[in-house]
C-alpha cells in the first residue's frame, strides 16, 4: 500500500523502492503532528507569500513544525533553469508538488506559495498525496487589487510589453473549481495576513493536523 503510494511514472528501469523502518507515523509522532501540504495557489501580488510567511510564523507559535516553499525563491536555486513558459510553469510545480509531498512524508505542514496558475498542474501535485493531506488555498484577489500593489513593478513592465506571458495579462489565470479554502476581500477590503492564516490554521486543527493521531488515510 505505502509501495504503491510513493511510486511514480519514471524514465528509469529496475529500480525498486527501499522502505526505511522509520517511517511516516514515528516522524508525526515525535512532531506531534500531521504532515501536509498547503498549497497557495494565486495572482502574481495576491499575498501568497504574506500569507504562508504568516501561516509558518502561526504555526511555530504553537510548536508547529513548518517548511515553505516559495515560487519565487525556489526558482533561485532547485528551478533556476527553468523560465514562465507553460512547459516550464509545468515542471515547475511538479518538483516542487515532490518536494512537498517529501516535507509532508517527514511529518511537516509544508507551505507551498506559487502562482501555480494551470489547473491541471495543481491537480496532479494534489494526486501525489492522500486526498485530505492535499489543502488547496486560493487567494482570489482580483486583478485590480493585484496590478494596483505591483511591489515589483512587474505588471507595469507587463502592461508596457516588456515581459511577455505575464499571469493575469497575457498567460491565463485558472481558478480552483473546488478547493478547501478561498480567501476573499471583504466589503471590498482584504483581510490582514494575520486574519487568513487564522482562518488556515483553524482549517487544521479541525482535520486534526495539528496533533498526532494514526488514521488510514494519514
Ligand atoms: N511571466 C511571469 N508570470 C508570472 N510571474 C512572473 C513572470 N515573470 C516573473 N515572474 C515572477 O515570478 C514569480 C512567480 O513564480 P512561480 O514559480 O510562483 O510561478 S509559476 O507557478 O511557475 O507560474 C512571481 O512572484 P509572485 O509575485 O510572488 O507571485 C513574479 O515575481
Ligand atoms: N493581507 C494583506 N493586506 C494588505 N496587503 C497585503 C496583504 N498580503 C500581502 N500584502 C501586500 O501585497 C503585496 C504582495 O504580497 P505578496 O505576499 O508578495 O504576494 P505574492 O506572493 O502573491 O506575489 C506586498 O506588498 C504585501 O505587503
Amino acid at each position: 500500500m505505502e509501495l504503491f503510494a510513493m511510486s511514480t511514472l519514471s524514465n528509469s528501469t529496475n529500480i525498486f523502492w527501499h522502505e526505511c523502518q522509520v517511517g511516516k507515523p514515528a516522524k508525526q509522532k515525535l512532531l506531534n503532528q500531521n504532515g501536509c501540504v498547503v498549497w497557495i495557489t494565486g495572482l502574481s501580488g495576491s499575498g501568497k507569500s504574506t500569507l504562508a510567511c504568516s501561516l509558518s510564523r502561526e504555526l511555530h507559535s504553537k510548536g508547529k513544525l513548518s517548511y515553505v516553499l516559495d515560487g519565487d525563491n525556489l526558482r533561485h536555486g532547485l528551478n533556476k533553469d527553468l523560465g514562465f513558459k507553460p512547459e516550464d510553469r509545468t515542471e515547475n510545480i511538479r518538483r516542487t508538488g515532490e518536494v512537498a509531498k517529501l516535507f509532508a512524508d517527514a511529518g511537516l505542514i509544508c507551505v507551498a506559495s506559487l502562482i501555480s496558475p494551470y489547473r491541471r498542474d495543481r491537480d496532479t501535485c494534489r494526486a501525489m498525496l492522500p486526498d485530505a493531506n492535499f489543502i488547496e488555498v486560493f487567494m482570489n484577489m482580483p486583478l485590480e487589487l493585484c496590478e494596483a500593489r505591483d511591489p515589483k513593478g512587474l505588471y507595469k513592465l507587463a502592461r508596457a510589453g516588456k515581459i511577455k506571458g505575464f499571469t493575469g495579462i497575457d498567460d491565463p489565470y485558472e481558478p480552483p473549481i473546488s478547493c478547501e479554502i478561498e480567501l476573499n476581500q471583504e466589503n471590498g477590503v482584504c483581510p490582514t495576513p494575520t486574519f487568513m492564516a487564522g482562518k488556515v490554521v483553524t482549517y487544521l486543527e479541525e482535520k486534526g493536523f495539528l496533533g498526532y493521531l494514526r488514521v488510514w488515510w494519514i
